[in-house]
């Protein structure tokens, strides 16, 4: 049975949707799971989420295969005639690419059941506030939590038929950044009586990086970015309020707590230095990708051996997916999957190569049938 993988991936990349107002796509995926096979099917909803479970053969485990569905708080630049649809929204992290690869693995499999039993995850808010670690809590328990958990994320630096995977540490440990500045506003002629929040935050910025260079070992990696900085209302005023808003990236815990204390010691000493108030929150937080060695090394034995994929055997990156929480608790990996963008991820440009998609399905399938 023949799936048109580009139609699927066209019609979800017009509708992307933010972490749990995925109404949309949660129908599209229901309306596209209610015209397969229905004998085999179980489906659930979770939020606005949704679970498929194919019934096998003659199961003996069940297979979790899971994707996320939201997009980005991003204005779409790409010029597509399947453009974003939702103004200020954009599929720019892959999940429309994602969500189709599960539908059309799905696809396959209702058609041709395997003989384990299959759990299609299609999970909310991966780009925040998280959807993995609660999904797992409340709904992959008792029949429904799988035995073997997979993934994927598109790799925009890979050319489309790359499968880039290492056992261990894939991703990194994140959280979220939002930092308050109130100072006191006032004319923009006289700065003497007011503590301007424009200054503050943008001597914080440049201080916070320097915990990266002087504070965590330059063998180790961390990152912090403040994608986000607002404050002030017009040119001649100075700005009572600033806003920075950034994510934090570690390869380790502990340096996720050391980068942490070091951020509030400087959020604090510039609060004394502009006698302002400054005010901290961490969002959400994202537990490392970690996968693990015998589920990996048997996908990447497989992907070697591929007629239609080329395994690399990659670095870890400083990226944050929730998908850790599931492979926390359920044995299983994660891959990069290339997709050979001229723009990365994130970017408003973000032009992932189509082809990927029937190669990731056919690989998955082929795999799924080994297992
Ligand atoms: C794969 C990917 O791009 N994931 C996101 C996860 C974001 C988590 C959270 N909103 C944060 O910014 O810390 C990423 O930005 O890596």
């Amino acid at each position: 049975m023949e799936t048109n993988l580009i139609q699927i991936r066209r019609d979800l990349h017009r509708i992307p949707e933010l972490g749990y107002q995925e109404f949309k796509t949660q129908q599209y995926i229901l309306d596209f799971v209610s015209h397969l096979p229905q004998e085999r099917l179980t489906v659930k909803t979770w939020k606005t989420g949704v679970l498929v479970k194919v019934k096998g053969t003659a199961a003996k485990k069940l297979i979790g295969y899971r994707t996320d569905i939201d997009g980005l708080p991003i204005q779409e630049e790409t010029g597509f005639s399947f453009q974003s649809e939702h103004e200020g929204r954009m599929h720019a992290c892959g999940h429309d690419f994602h969500m189709t690869i599960a539908l059309g693995i799905l696809t396959y499999f209702a058609n041709h059941p395997a003989q384990d039993d299959l759990l299609f995850i299609f999970q909310p808010a991966e780009e925040g506030p998280g959807g993995a670690e609660t999904m797992l809590k409340e709904v992959l328990i008792g029949d429904w939590r799988p035995d073997l958990i997979m993934a994927l994320h598109a790799a925009p630096e890979y050319p489309a038929g790359t499968v880039a995977v290492k056992e261990g540490l894939l991703f990194a440990n994140t959280s979220e950044l939002y930092i308050d500045l109130e100072g006191k506003g006032g004319h923009a002629a006289y700065p003497q009586h007011t503590k301007d929040m424009v200054v503050a935050a943008a001597y914080l910025v440049t201080q916070l990086q320097s915990i990266i260079s002087r504070n965590i070992d330059p063998l180790d990696s961390a990152v912090i970015t403040i994608g986000k900085i607002t404050g002030g209302s017009v040119q001649n005023a100075i700005a009572e309020y600033a806003r920075l808003e950034g994510t934090i990236r570690t390869l380790s815990s502990e340096a996720m707590e050391k980068v942490k204390r070091r951020i509030e010691t400087i959020t604090n000493g510039l609060a004394a230095a502009f006698e302002c108030q400054a005010r901290i929150d961490y969002g959400c937080n994202y537990y490392q990708v970690f996968n693990h060695a015998d589920e990996t090394a048997r996908f990447m034995d497989f992907v070697r051996t591929y007629k239609g994929a080329r395994l690399h055997e990659c670095g870890e990156a400083l990226t944050g997916e929730d998908f850790g929480y599931m492979l926390k608790e359920i044995p299983g990996f994660m891959f990069w999957l290339g997709v050979g963008s001229p723009y990365g991820l994130h970017h408003a440009k973000f032009a992932p190569d189509e082809c990927a998609l029937q190669m990731a399905v056919d690989l998955m399938v082929d795999y799924i049938l080994t297992l």
